[in-house]
């Protein structure tokens, strides 16, 4: 099989980025916009002032605001954000032509349900081949030109040697798996983590805390992943310690500044007002505890997070309770 043209669905930060890749590794691509502002910006000036000002697009990316319009591509990667993934691919449903695979390329679990992206493909495109992209990247420094590799997994291995070839482009770089739990969960799990680490350095509690924070975090997310049916290899890789690294390491990372401004002392509500786009981990948080308590998966750095952004407790007392837990091996 042969792919020879894309559609992306949502063009956030990150599906635009997706596009100028996509454009980039010669496909005809068509990406999908739901606020006719960026329709305009992308259209008229090349560029998507919303979302992702300052970036010239490729020509080869053209725009369109109608999700039909995507019903003849070869592939389709969903960019919406994870909590309106299952909205998203509903109404993509009468569109959509099975056979077609459909890469999900958002980082979240669902609330409520406590499902994953591939959960709630199955259950809104029965039987559409999936893939999970997922890694260390920054919508920006990708749709710039500038190095970044992610994993790619996909269950059926031909299907993802196919879309490794057809999705990789100068400087993209997607490394191939067949664990598309891991994948998934190392990418949910991160953005939680990241304001919990935005949090540390906006309360000035140093290098060694930071450290102690990724590693103990890392910890949580293969526990999680685990638990869930994935592979601890799977997230020792871009899509889990990757990511974690890149996220928990600059200010760049929306989950990561909403912690600084927490750990400076704003309020919940005052550092989310006015944003326009997506802090992932936000919304995960209260998922990602609800599934680690229904699997029964210790994961306190998660579970404080989620209690704090629910205005449950401070960030002092949940630095105070993390600190007093019992002593115990490392590796348990
Ligand atoms: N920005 C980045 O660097 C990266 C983002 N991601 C993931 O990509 C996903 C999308 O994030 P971004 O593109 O950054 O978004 P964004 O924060 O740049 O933009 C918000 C997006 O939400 C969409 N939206 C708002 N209300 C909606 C609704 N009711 N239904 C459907 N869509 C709605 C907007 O159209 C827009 O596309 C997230 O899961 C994020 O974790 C993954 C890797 C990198
Ligand atoms: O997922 C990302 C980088 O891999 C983007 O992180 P933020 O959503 O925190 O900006």
């Amino acid at each position: 099989m042969e792919f020879r043209t894309a559609g992306v669905i949502g063009a956030g930060a990150w599906g635009t980025a997706l596009a100028q890749v996509t454009a980039w590794a010669g496909l005809d691509t068509l990406l999908q916009a739901r606020e006719a502002e960026v329709v305009e910006s992308i259209s008229q000036r090349r560029v998507n002032e919303a979302f992702l000002p300052g970036v010239t697009l490729d020509p080869g990316v053209r725009v369109t605001p109608d999700l039909a319009e995507l019903g003849d591509r070869d592939i389709i990667l969903a960019v919406p954000p994870a909590q309106h993934m299952r909205a998203t691919l509903e109404a993509f449903r009468p569109h959509y032509r099975p056979g077609v695979p459909i890469v999900l390329c958002s980082k979240g679990i669902e609330r409520g349900s406590l499902k994953l992206m591939t959960d709630v493909l199955a259950e809104t495109l029965p039987g559409a081949p999936a893939a999970v992209l997922s890694g260390p990247s920054f919508a920006g420094e990708v749709a710039r030109g500038l190095p970044s590799a992610v994993t790619l997994a996909c269950a059926d291995e031909a299907l993802g040697e196919e879309l490794l070839w057809t999705l990789s482009a100068p400087g993209f770089r997607p490394y191939l798996a067949t664990d598309l739990i891991g994948a998934e969960a190392g990418g949910a799990v991160k953005n939680v983590l990241a304001i919990a680490c935005g949090i540390v350095e906006g309360r000035g509690l140093g290098r060694s805390a930071h450290a102690a924070l990724i590693t103990r975090g890392f910890a949580e997310m293969t526990r999680l992943a685990v638990a869930l049916g994935g592979k601890a290899e799977t997230v020792a890789g871009l899509c889990g310690l990757g990511d974690l690294v890149l996220t928990c390491s600059s200010p760049q990372s929306r989950n990561m500044s909403l912690g600084l401004a927490l750990g400076q002392g704003l309020s919940v509500e005052e550092a989310l007002a006015g944003k326009r786009s997506v802090a992932e981990g936000y919304q995960s948080a209260p998922a990602v505890r609800d599934l680690a308590a229904a699997l029964g998966v210790e994961m306190p750095i998660c579970t404080a997070l989620a209690a704090l952004l629910n205005g449950e407790t401070s960030v002092d007392m949940v630095i105070d309770n993390l600190l007093s837990r019992p002593l115990r091996a490392e590796g348990g």
